[in-house]
């Protein structure tokens, strides 16, 4: 089994600050407080897109970071939310948190969706700090940073389009010149031993799966070679592409070729015939081709279209996978008869449970104490630092987390430097 993965990174947008307003009146002095909240940060969410079948748009883009929230206003006046980011992601996409192992989503229907990382909400405006002590504070806070995760997604994928022909008429060469994948290629026969797959895109940006073969020869599907037990493999697939070696340099005839790989898939399992054909010839840039090509086109009686190519100049390859794409995307998909679980392919997957830690104190090089952890961060960048009223409030929380008690174990002394993220303070007995 292929599995095609890719490592991005996700982050949901900051919500939106709260202000600091009050509300200005005729006749009324000092109004009480009207800074309104910050609207909610947008989340990242995945969702799934049928005609998608590989990650290959993820190769492109590795960063998605959602809007934030927008600002409060005066009056009272909130910030709108943003509106969620919405990425679509193929039938099969399995995500997971690089740094913890969780499963994220499992996400295999249609149109499922799943918050992947999760906007902050607005920061408070002045007007939700109002107490009867204090009736009009000069308090707002900044809004709740986005979450931001690095995260793994994976895909099983099964080949769409196999590529079938005789040993060494080129199909290894054609799948790594039209993917990144790198089979070996040798001029004897049978240098395929397994089925390769590769990711394949057109210059239309449509992508699919291609699926390289053992080599067929006559009596294969009666195990005569190799191809007999990897013939299942395009039970799967959708599209087959017949590799066929137009240079004819091995003494054999192009089209007894194609008809006895025709007759051994026949042979093999009738529902291949259902499958529709592409005609590759292969080897074009040899110089006999073209006549044996002229040949083959004059005994060939089915209506199947052939494409002359040449896997090692690279020569007629656009059209040919053009033509590949539009087949997959019109032909419906062949149910297994007997569905099989690879149990080797089925991957481990490793649950760690992180409790969001408090905080950690350390010291640096000069002495000072760094202070870290998601809650304390957090909490520090939800703080209008231009505000004295949110930076006690901010104190109050440390104390509460108990922080202080902390630093005073260890040993801090009124004035000593205390760093977080790029800050420093001083601790103050
Ligand atoms: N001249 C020429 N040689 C080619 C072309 N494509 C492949 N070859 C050569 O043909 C030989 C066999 O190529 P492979 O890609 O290994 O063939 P295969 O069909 O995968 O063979 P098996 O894995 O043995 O079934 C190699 O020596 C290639 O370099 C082509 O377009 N032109
Ligand atoms: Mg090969």
């Amino acid at each position: 089994m292929f599995v095609d993965q890719v490592k991005v990174f996700v982050k949901g947008g900051d919500g939106g600050n709260g202000v600091v307003a009050y509300r200005r009146e005729k006749y009324v002095p000092m109004g009480g407080p009207a800074g309104g909240d910050g609207g909610k940060g947008a989340d990242v969410i995945f969702q799934v897109e049928e005609g998608l079948r590989t990650l290959m748009d993820f190769r492109y883009q590795r960063h998605f970071k959602a809007k934030r929230g927008e600002h409060g206003m005066s009056k009272n006046q909130h910030g709108k939310a943003a509106e969620p980011m919405v990425v679509k992601v193929p039938p099969g996409t399995i995500v997971t948190d690089v740094n913890t192992g969780e499963v994220i989503a499992d996400l295999t229907q249609h149109g499922q969706q799943k918050v992947i990382a999760k906007g902050g909400r607005g920061g408070r405006g002045n007007s939700r700090f109002a107490t009867p002590a204090n009736p009009a504070p000069e308090i707002s806070e900044n809004g709740e940073p986005g979450q931001e995760r690095d995260i793994m997604l994976e895909l099983k994928v099964l080949a769409d389009v196999g590529l079938v022909g005789f040993p060494s008429v080129g199909k290894s060469t054609l799948l790594s010149v039209v993917s990144s994948a790198k089979p070996k290629i040798g001029e004897y026969h049978f240098t395929t031993i397994v089925p390769n797959l590769g990711v394949v895109e057109t210059e239309d940006n449509r992508s699919f799966v291609m699926a390289d073969l053992p080599g067929l020869i006559e009596g294969a599907h009666q195990g005569i070679g190799l191809g007999h037990q990897f013939l299942r493999h395009i039970e799967r697939t959708r599209v087959i592409v017949h590799v066929i070696d137009m240079s004819a340099l091995e003494g054999r005839d192009p089209y007894e070729d194609y008809l006895t790989i025709n007759s051994e898939l026949k042979e093999y399992n009738l529902r291949l015939t259902e499958r529709p054909q592409i005609i590759v010839a292969n080897k074009m840039d040899i110089p006999e081709a073209e006549d044996n090509l002229e040949a083959f086109k004059e005994k060939l009686q089915d209506d199947v279209p052939i494409f002359p190519i040449s896997a090692i100049t690279r020569q007629g390859l656009r059209d040919l996978l053009f033509t590949i794409a539009d087949l997959i995307e019109t032909t419906p998909e062949f149910p297994l008869d007997v569905v099989e679980e690879d149990e080797a392919s089925k991957r481990v997957l490793y649950r760690h449970e992180k409790a969001e830690s408090d905080f950690f104190i350390s010291r640096d090089s000069e002495g000072a104490f760094v202070l870290t952890g998601d809650k304390i961060e957090k909490l520090f960048k939800m703080t209008n630092i231009e505000r004295d009223e949110s930076i006690k409030r901010f104190a109050r929380q440390m104390r509460g987390m108990g922080i202080d008690d902390a630093l005073r174990e260890l040993g801090a002394k009124h004035g000593d430097i205390v760093k977080l993220l790029e800050f420093e303070f001083e601790f103050i007995e």
